[in-house]
């Protein structure tokens, strides 16, 4: 029997990010080939334009599973009867702001849009929050949308898994369908904590440690880190625009694992804390390991943590708590 549409909406649809995004989700290489799509796109007034030239592109794809395109810069139409909401659009820093001034616009926004999607979405939407902070963001759009099950709120950071993978597997001489189980621990931004060591690599047939089959316990301390933490701001600095080809590719593996299923294997997603076994604090927006069964993750748990790990996870849940702190005391004294 033929599968009902799924609607699916991307907000900052008119930016850089979603133009590689929009055609992974249009093919059907995110939900499948055998899955409709009525495609929702959101933008700002000003992106009218742009948008509609969006929608003459996708139209122009012939894509077979793509059932419908709509362009809006309403967003309560944008968010009406919604499977699938994905936070792009974002209130990007400009020269001069302080991570504070870009958290405080970003607050706004999201509880603007977790309320909305509390009232006109269903109740069983996921949202996957990409717009930086990513895990605030998505903490902000949790709280203001209670009535919506905390586990459908997600932030992105498959995308830097999907690079401390390749960094693994580049050390390691093999390719990247090799290397398994790496993590991401924490936040989205510079205090993140990639982990290697429950890696695996399946090096000539056979599976190994990553750390046996890098050998440089020093890189995986130190270099390996520092690289995967720094990657999003040496695109940047060579392309002058942040990552998006690579963005959109993670949003497509993060979406069709969470929502299709992960097959056992690990991946990386910044999901509420409530309830781990890893002593992060509660509340917060996180990134552990998961594994996903149809549209619903489970942390991997049970994994030994070294003190050099444990420290490294305390370092980034500090900076979410006090992302969550400053969001939220904003918020009061706008409201107040
Ligand atoms: N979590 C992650 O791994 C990553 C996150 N990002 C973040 O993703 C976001 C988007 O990046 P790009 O596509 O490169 O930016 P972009 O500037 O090219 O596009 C953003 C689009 O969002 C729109 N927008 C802004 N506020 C909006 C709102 N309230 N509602 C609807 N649309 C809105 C803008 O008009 C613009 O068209 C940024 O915040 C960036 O920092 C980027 C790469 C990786
Ligand atoms: O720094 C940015 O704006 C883009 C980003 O999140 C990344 O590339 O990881």
């Amino acid at each position: 029997m033929a599968k009902s549409p799924m609607r699916v909406v991307v907000t900052g649809a008119a930016g850089q990010i979603s133009y590689s995004l929009l055609a992974l989700i249009a093919r059907g290489d995110v939900f499948g080939r055998d899955q409709p799509v009525d495609l929702v796109m959101l933008d700002l007034p000003f992106a009218k334009d742009a948008l509609e030239g969006v929608v003459m592109e996708l139209q122009d794809c012939a894509f077979p599973s793509l059932k419908s395109v709509t362009a809006t810069c309403d967003q309560t139409e944008a968010f009406t009867d919604i499977d699938v909401a994905v936070l792009v659009g974002a209130f990007p820093r400009k020269p001069g702001m302080e991570r504070n001034d870009m958290l405080a616009k970003n607050a706004e926004i999201f509880k603007a849009q977790g309320a909305l999607l509390n009232t006109v979405a269903k109740k069983t939407v996921k949202v996957l929050v990409v717009g930086n902070p990513a895990n605030t963001n998505c903490l902000i759009a949790q709280k203001y949308a209670p009535t919506i099950p905390k586990e459908n709120f997600s932030a992105l950071t498959r995308l830097d898994q999907n690079r401390a993978t390749a960094q693994i597997a580049a050390k390691a001489g093999v390719t990247s369908d090799k290397v398994s189980q790496i993590t991401i621990w924490g936040n989205h931004s510079a205090t993140q904590y990639p982990d290697a060591w429950h890696g695996k690599v399946n090096k000539d047939g056979a599976e190994v440690a990553a750390s046996a089959a890098v050998n440089d316990d020093a890189w995986l301390k130190s270099d390996f880190i520092t690289t995967v933490q720094k990657r999003g701001a040496a695109v940047l600095a060579a392309r002058k625009l942040s990552s998006a080809m690579s963005a959109a590719k993670a949003i497509g593996d993060h979406l069709h694992d969470w929502i299709v299923g992960s097959e056992g294997r690990w991946v990386s997603m910044a999901i509420t804390s409530d309830g781990n076994k890893y002593g992060v604090p509660e509340g917060l927006i996180y990134s552990f390991p998961v594994t996903c069964e149809a549209g619903v993750w489970t942390v991997v748990n049970g994994l030994e943590i070294s003190e050099f790990s444990r420290e490294k996870l305390t370092v980034t849940a500090e900076e979410l708590s006090g992302e969550a702190k400053y969001a939220a005391e904003f918020l009061e004294k706008a409201s107040a």
